[in-house]
């Protein structure tokens, strides 16, 4: 089958696009930048609209939470303009969408872990645009999978994981928020599930489900696991100090407690992901093994 994913350089885009290459049954394409930009959707519609896949999966998004608060046009134009507009492409050949979205949809004053039918109340302007794309896509085509995921790392692109190494290498003491709580998710395990549903009649299984790592934490728990790791294998290490959010200023307001219930995405589909302490170990490793952390992410702040 054909399966087609946005975004080529994206966490997932580049997981998924790993984790084909060597299956028989599934041929993968990805669109994107620089041909086909989601600022200028049509003809990215009528490119995936061409290609005839299958099942297409919508996985490219403005993600720097922090820029989206000064670029909410840029942030509208392709989290919800673009979702729409490759939602249509999917209505259009009558193909399920498998479209990703965000724990950051979920304010997170509340507490988790949250259900799909919890009131949305999003804090940030990228997770406001996040919510606004689900309902386009939802609107568009009732063949949908919405998987609102969170905390998402893998050994391809701009990471937390990657930020942790990044910094240990020229710093003893790394202060991390203890104040923020979630899931980390392994690009690669979300993959994984994702293209299992892929090859899935999907029937009566459309709609909406929170899909993320097993267990929970939160950042600074998060940043202790990857060090740890990290020192057991001979890479970078530092000592991780806990501190509030309110000591650590952001452009943007993380929710406190975006957790994800994953019941509903267990019963239908019968599979979870792996615990995230496991996964997070793999991608650690392997960075190590690779010798990668580059890059802290742009716009985020390097105290
Ligand atoms: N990262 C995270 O922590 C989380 C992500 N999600 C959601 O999961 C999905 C996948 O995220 P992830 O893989 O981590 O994202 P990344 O930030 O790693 O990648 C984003 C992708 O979107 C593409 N993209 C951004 N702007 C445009 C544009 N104007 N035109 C075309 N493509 C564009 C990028 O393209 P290019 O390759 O050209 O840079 C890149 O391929 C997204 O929908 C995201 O909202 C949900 C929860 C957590
Ligand atoms: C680098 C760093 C971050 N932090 C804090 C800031 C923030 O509250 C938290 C996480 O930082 P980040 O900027 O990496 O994470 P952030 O960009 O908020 O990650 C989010 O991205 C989007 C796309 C999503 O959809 C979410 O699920 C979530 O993964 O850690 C520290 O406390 N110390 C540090 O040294
Ligand atoms: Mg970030």
């Amino acid at each position: 089958m054909k399966v087609l994913v946005t975004g080529t350089t994206g966490q997932l885009a580049s997981s998924l696009i790993e984790l084909a290459a060597p299956l028989r049954d599934i041929e993968l394409i990805a669109v994107g930048r620089p041909e086909f930009d989601l600022t200028q959707p049509v003809p990215m519609r009528e490119a995936i609209v061409a290609a005839r896949p299958d099942v297409v999966i919508s996985a490219a998004a403005y993600t720097a939470v922090d820029r989206a608060e000064d670029e909410p046009a840029l942030a509208h134009a392709v989290n919800v303009v673009g979702a729409a507009c490759i939602a249509e492409a999917a209505a259009k050949l009558g193909v399920p969408i498998i479209h990703l979205s965000t724990d950051y949809v979920f304010s997170g004053d509340g507490r988790g872990p949250h259900r799909e039918d919890d009131e949305t109340r999003p804090g940030t302007f990228y997770g406001a645009t996040k919510l606004e794309g689900e309902r386009a896509v939802a609107s568009i085509t009732p063949r949908h999978i919405i998987l609102r995921t969170s905390w998402v790392y893998s050994p391809f692109g701009n990471n937390f994981v990657k930020t942790m190494l990044r910094l240990a290498e020229s710093r003893d003491t790394l202060t991390v928020v203890s104040d923020q709580y979630g899931n980390p998710t392994s690009a690669l395990d979300l993959a994984t599930a994702i293209l299992e549903i892929a090859r899935q009649p999907q029937r009566d299984r459309f709609g909406l489900y929170h899909l993320a790592g097993t267990g929970e934490t939160n950042w600074s728990g998060f940043a202790r696991h990857i060090l740890a790791v990290s020192r057991a294998n001979g890479g970078p290490s530092a000592t991780v100090q806990d501190i509030a959010s309110a000591d650590y200023p952001t452009r943007a307001r993380r929710p406190a407690d975006s957790r994800l219930c994953t019941e509903k995405f267990e019963k239908t589909f019968g599979r979870r992901l792996p615990a995230w302490q496991t996964s997070a170990e793999t991608v650690v490793r392997r960075l190590l093994r690779a010798g990668q952390w580059p890059k802290i992410p742009e716009g985020q702040p390097q105290v």
